[in-house]
């Protein structure tokens, strides 16, 4: 997998890198959150899909735009019925739906007919395999998910896994264009521990700094800002009491903030905070909030963890970069936390 995660990355590098050789500067101006977004969804649909990527990718934008609709729609006042009438936004999202079925089915439906030696070993293949697997670890015919299920898990993989990572890798270039220091300690350590040929599982797992400035990231610009729960007995968290069936929101930025946990330095950047781990990082040991914790807590945050240290290796191996002067500050609440005129980084070639 982590093959897979550095040639995306390097391969959407490679491209900067040969358009900035071209300047004389050895710089160019790059949209990093943009660039970060196609180059994930790239990540996930190799990685989820195999071979059938570019399959993979259509479906991907087909569900990228139905999701623009029911963000766009969110604050709508919802009309009984409406949403079976023929209006040009809904004629969209059917169509939208068909096609990103359509597209599911037959990457799913060409895996099954190959089956031969098995699956695959891409998450498609993984989760078919675990599909005809008995508890008793035999192999059964029938799938013990529905067809319908196993196109939800493909949705979801998409969903959760493509924008939040991006988003990590945005704000943890945007700090450490701030804290340039930073940039050249994680500079180091990657050349250090990498070198400058490919990165692999065995040296990212030796990247303690960048591991710790991930963390830091993702405990002041965290991409996902509200969990929610429903409580299923009384409770009571604190001075409150919380009656049984009560929906509660959890807000990761205020919790992750907050000085009473993390210490009076809480609003700055500070990664050596994580230098003794996650659990040693605040006074309680499940501060950290941003993948969430407990039975429902992310079931990708390794991988995604994976993909930010390759990608962050291939650009810290070939790059500097600070913010260009047109950026501005102004993280906004999409559903996620992403900055609302984007991320303009001017990149610098390292040997120029
Ligand atoms: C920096 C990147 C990521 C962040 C910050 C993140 C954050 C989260 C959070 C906070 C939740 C829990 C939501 C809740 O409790 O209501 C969650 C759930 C989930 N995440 Fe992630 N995620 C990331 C990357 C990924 C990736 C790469 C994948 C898949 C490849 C993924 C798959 C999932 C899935 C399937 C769930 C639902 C788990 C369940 O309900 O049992 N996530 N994620």
């Amino acid at each position: 997998m982590t093959k897979t995660m550095v040639s995306c990355a390097q391969c959407t590098f490679g491209v900067f890198e040969e358009q900035a050789a071209k300047n004389t500067n050895g710089e160019i101006l790059v949209e990093f959150d943009k660039a970060v977004q196609g180059l994930t969804a790239d990540i996930i649909s190799h990685t989820a899909f195999g071979s059938s990527y570019k399959l993979g990718m259509e479906a991907f934008h087909a569900q990228k735009e139905l999701q623009a609709i029911a963000i766009s729609s969110l604050l709508n006042v919802q009309i009984p019925g409406f949403s079976y009438l023929p209006t040009r936004r809904n004629r969209l999202k059917w169509m939208l739906e068909k096609k990103l079925r359509s597209t599911l089915m037959c990457i799913i439906n060409s895996r099954l007919a190959s089956r031969g030696s098995g699956y695959g070993n891409d998450l498609l293949g993984l989760m078919l395999e675990a599909c005809t697997t008995t508890e008793q670890g035999g192999k059964q015919e029938q799938l013990s998910l529905s067809m319908d299920e196993i196109l939800h898990e493909c949705k979801t993989f998409f969903f959760a896994g493509y924008e939040t990572t991006s988003i990590l890798l945005t704000w943890t270039v945007f700090l450490l264009s701030v804290y340039p220091e930073w940039q050249e300690r994680l500079r180091e350590e990657v050349l250090r521990e990498v070198g400058t040929g490919n990165p692999s599982g065995d040296n990212l797992g030796k990247l303690k700094e960048m591991t710790m400035v991930l963390h830091e990231a993702l405990r002041l610009y965290g991409p996902a800002l509200f969990m929610q729960r429903k409580t299923i007995t009384d409770m009571v968290v604190g001075a409150i009491t919380i009656p049984k069936d009560h929906a509660v929101v959890i807000g990761a930025p205020f919790m992750h903030r907050d000085k009473k946990v993390w210490g009076e330095d809480a609003d700055q950047f500070n990664p050596t905070r994580f230098a003794n781990g996650v659990a040693r990082a605040a006074k309680v040991p499940h501060a950290l909030l941003a993948f969430s914790i407990g039975p429902r807590a992310c079931i990708g945050q390794n991988f995604a963890m994976l993909e930010a240290k390759s990608v962050m290796a291939t650009v810290l191996q070939k790059f500097s970069f600070t913010l260009s002067p047109t950026y501005v500050h102004a993280p906004a609440d999409f559903l996620t936390l992403q900055p609302k005129f984007g991320l303009p980084v001017v990149m610098k070639l390292l040997d120029v």
